[in-house]
This record gives structure tokens, C-alpha cells and sequence, in this order.
């Protein structure tokens, strides 16, 4: 397949497919905030490898890989999640809700800009039946690979902190021949200004919406990094890294999930580096983008135990490039670049971790002394 740009109105390289991408994720955000407020524990179901997922998660991926297919339907799309377990018999309630919060986000009357809209009739009309929908739910299954293009998307990444009230993303990100070029994140629980405080877990019960939440980030390889919010005003923000002087002043941020990061080698790494403050936990790649707009100066997910885990694509993609147009460097736990060209997984890769660029091989090499104290300097 050819590796080709598309370009629209405003000549900027990749221009159709980010403002596709951003309609795609708004629509999407608007339906899991919804699912946000409303979750009971009967619309959660648990994968084979034991990890929950919700409506919300398998509704925006519906809606995302719609729009997506219709735009550009020769594009294979790697998404997290597939519609084997939706279609027994028993997830018939899971089925006709995912329907109606689908339909109700792609028939939407919001309105989309120009260059998007052409084709938003294919999907607008919102009533896609219950097939329509699970096959878009698998369109999602491709192999990915290192040729051609391809999307990577979480529908929700970070569900445990979706379902704990805390936060989350959607995430979808354009690679082409191996290389993230468009990325677009969604993170609805995330305050529009990095200064504003952070919602606490649990904040959001009855009357507590907050006008101030809901940022999206946007980037293109080689255009820089913005943000705005996702529901209002479309005015966007060029944000980039914190400039601080020396790592001691830098604070990091890293999983609420002791499973998904080790907490320990994170903690001495930053005693390594003469960190100080506080880490701050966040889920989702919301860590990203707090980093890349300064709210934090570095991301760190150091394996755990014997380090077999592969990070998966559509965990890094959006906001590994959101760091790096902000003026940061992405690599994992031994400084090489995450690899998203070997299929569904970064199986070259171990960890990650992001920082200012003029600060990261510092960065890495307390990790490798972190790991070598550990006896995991295998890894
Ligand atoms: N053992 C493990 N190590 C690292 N990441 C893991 C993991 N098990 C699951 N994950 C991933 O961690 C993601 C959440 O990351 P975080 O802890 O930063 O919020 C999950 O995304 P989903 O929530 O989309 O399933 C899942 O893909
Ligand atoms: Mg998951
Ligand atoms: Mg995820
Ligand atoms: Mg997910």
C-alpha cells in the first residue's frame, strides 16, 4: 500500500485525517462521558487475560472505526478491542446499549468541519444495526505491521481508572510505515488549564460536571503539539515541555496500577535523579499529555517482574507523539525508540520512558542503575 499524504484545505501535510480524527474522537468522548456518569456494574464484562471491558469501550471503538471506515476505507485499523465475547448470548443487554450509544454519537447534529463532512452522510443517518456495529467493532483487527498505513486506537484507555472514576482517554493515532504521524487524544476528565486541580476519584457523583473538564490533544509529525477543549471551543493551544534547569525540580508521573508499572524501581529512580516531590499517579495516557503541556516532566512505566509483558500499539502511540512534537523524547527502559511497526505489540521494546530531550539519557541511565540493583539488569 502506498504510504501517501492526503492534504486538504489548509496544505498542511496529513490535514484530512486530523480533522477526521479529531471528529472521531469528540464523538466518541461525548459518548463515554455519558457512560461515565450512568456505569453500573452490569455493563462491564471481564477479558480472558482478566481485564475489564465496558460498554463505553466497545461503543467508541464502534463509532471511531465507523467514521474512520468511511473516510478511508482501504485503511487497516489496529484497535484494542473485538466483538467475540459481545456476541453471546448472554451480552444481548451489553448489545442493544452499545446500538443505541453508537447510533446516538454518530447521528449527533455537532457539527463537523467542511472537509469531514462530505462523507459524514455515509454515517450520520444513526440507525447502523447491531451488525453494522459489530463489524465495525472488528474492523479494529488488523495485525498491524512495518508497510503502509494503519490506525492504532483505545477506545478507552485506562478502564480501571474509567471504572474507578478517575482518568481516562480515547486514543487514536494514523502510523505510516512504522511511524506515528497523526496522533489525537481525548481525555475528558482532564481539566482544560494544567493549573486547575485535578478531579479527585469519585468526584463526579450527582450534580459535581465540572464546565473547566475534557481536554483533546493534537499533533502531526514534524506540526508541533496543541491542545483545546474537546466540547465548546475549538480555538487550539500549542503546548510544550516544562523547561526546568535540573532534573531534582523535575516531578514524574506514572500508573495508578502497581500491575501496569513498578512503583519501586520508579520510586528509586527518582531518588537516583534527586527527585523530590511527590509522583503523580494518573491512568490512561493522560500521563502523556500532562508532560508534554507541562504539567509533570516525566513519564515512567518500568516493567514488571520478569518483564515478559508487550506494551501494546494503541497504548503509546498517540501520546508518544504528543511528547515528542511538545519537545520531548519517548524510548523504553534502555533508550531505544518504541518500534511500532512489529504488529499489535512494541515487542522490541520494554517500558517506557518520556522526558525533555535535553534531560532523557540522564533519565536512562538511572534506570539501568535502578534495574541493575534489582538483580533485572537483564531486562
Ligand atoms: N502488565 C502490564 N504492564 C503494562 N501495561 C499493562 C499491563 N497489563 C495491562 N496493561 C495496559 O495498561 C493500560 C493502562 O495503562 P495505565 O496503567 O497507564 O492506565 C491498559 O490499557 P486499557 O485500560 O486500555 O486496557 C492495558 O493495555
Ligand atoms: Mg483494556
Ligand atoms: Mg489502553
Ligand atoms: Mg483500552
Amino acid at each position: 500500500m502506498s504510504s501517501t499524504t492526503t492534504s486538504s484545505s489548509s496544505g498542511l501535510p496529513y490535514a484530512l485525517e486530523r480533522s477526521v480524527a479529531i471528529s472521531a474522537v469528540t464523538r466518541a468522548c461525548s459518548l463515554t462521558d455519558k457512560v461515565f456518569r450512568n456505569l453500573v456494574a452490569a455493563d462491564t464484562i471481564t477479558k480472558k487475560d482478566k481485564s475489564p471491558v465496558t460498554v463505553g469501550d466497545y461503543s467508541a471503538q464502534a463509532v471511531v472505526n465507523t467514521i474512520i471506515g468511511s473516510h478511508f476505507p482501504t485503511d487497516p485499523i489496529v484497535g484494542e478491542e473485538d466483538s467475540k465475547d459481545l456476541r453471546k448470548e448472554e451480552a444481548k443487554s451489553l448489545r442493544d446499549q452499545i446500538v443505541q450509544l453508537a447510533n446516538e454519537a454518530l447521528g449527533d447534529p455537532a457539527k463537523e468541519c467542511p472537509s469531514v463532512q462530505v462523507l459524514a452522510e455515509k454515517w450520520n443517518s444513526g440507525d447502523l444495526s447491531e451488525e453494522q456495529l459489530l463489524s465495525a467493532i472488528d474492523r479494529g483487527n488488523s495485525e498491524g505491521g512495518s508497510k503502509g498505513r494503519m490506525w492504532a486506537l483505545d477506545p478507552i484507555d485506562g478502564t480501571k481508572g474509567f471504572l474507578r472514576g478517575g482518568q481516562y482517554a480515547v486514543c487514536l493515532a494514523l502510523i505510516v510505515d512504522g511511524e506515528v504521524q497523526v496522533g489525537v487524544m481525548g481525555c475528558p476528565n482532564l481539566p482544560h488549564d494544567a493549573s486547575s486541580p485535578k478531579p479527585k476519584e469519585g468526584e463526579f457523583g450527582a450534580g459535581a460536571k465540572r464546565d473547566d473538564l475534557g481536554t483533546l490533544f493534537i499533533t502531526v509529525k514534524g506540526q508541533g503539539a496543541f491542545s483545546r477543549p474537546i466540547f465548546g471551543s475549538e480555538v487550539e493551544t500549542r503546548i510544550s515541555m516544562r523547561s526546568i534547569s535540573n532534573l531534582g525540580e523535575a516531578s514524574f508521573c506514572e500508573s495508578v496500577e502497581a500491575g501496569h508499572s513498578s512503583h519501586g524501581t520508579n520510586a528509586r529512580i527518582a531518588e537516583l535523579l534527586g527527585i523530590t516531590s511527590a509522583s503523580v499517579r494518573m491512568d490512561s495516557q493522560a500521563k502523556y499529555a500532562s508532560i508534554a503541556r507541562g504539567d509533570g516532566d516525566v513519564y515512567l512505566r518500568l516493567p514488571v517482574g520478569d518483564g515478559s509483558y508487550q506494551e501494546k500499539i494503541w497504548d503509546h502511540a498517540s501520546g508518544a507523539l504528543l511528547v515528542a512534537e511538545a519537545g520531548g523524547q519517548v524510548s523504553d527502559i534502555r533508550g531505544r525508540p518504541l518500534d511500532f511497526g512489529q504488529g499489535r505489540t512494541l515487542r522490541n521494546n520494554k517500558g517506557v520512558v518520556a522526558a525533555k530531550k535535553e534531560m532523557h539519557g540522564q533519565v536512562i541511565k538511572a534506570v539501568g542503575q535502578a534495574l541493575e540493583e534489582e538483580g533485572r539488569g537483564h531486562l
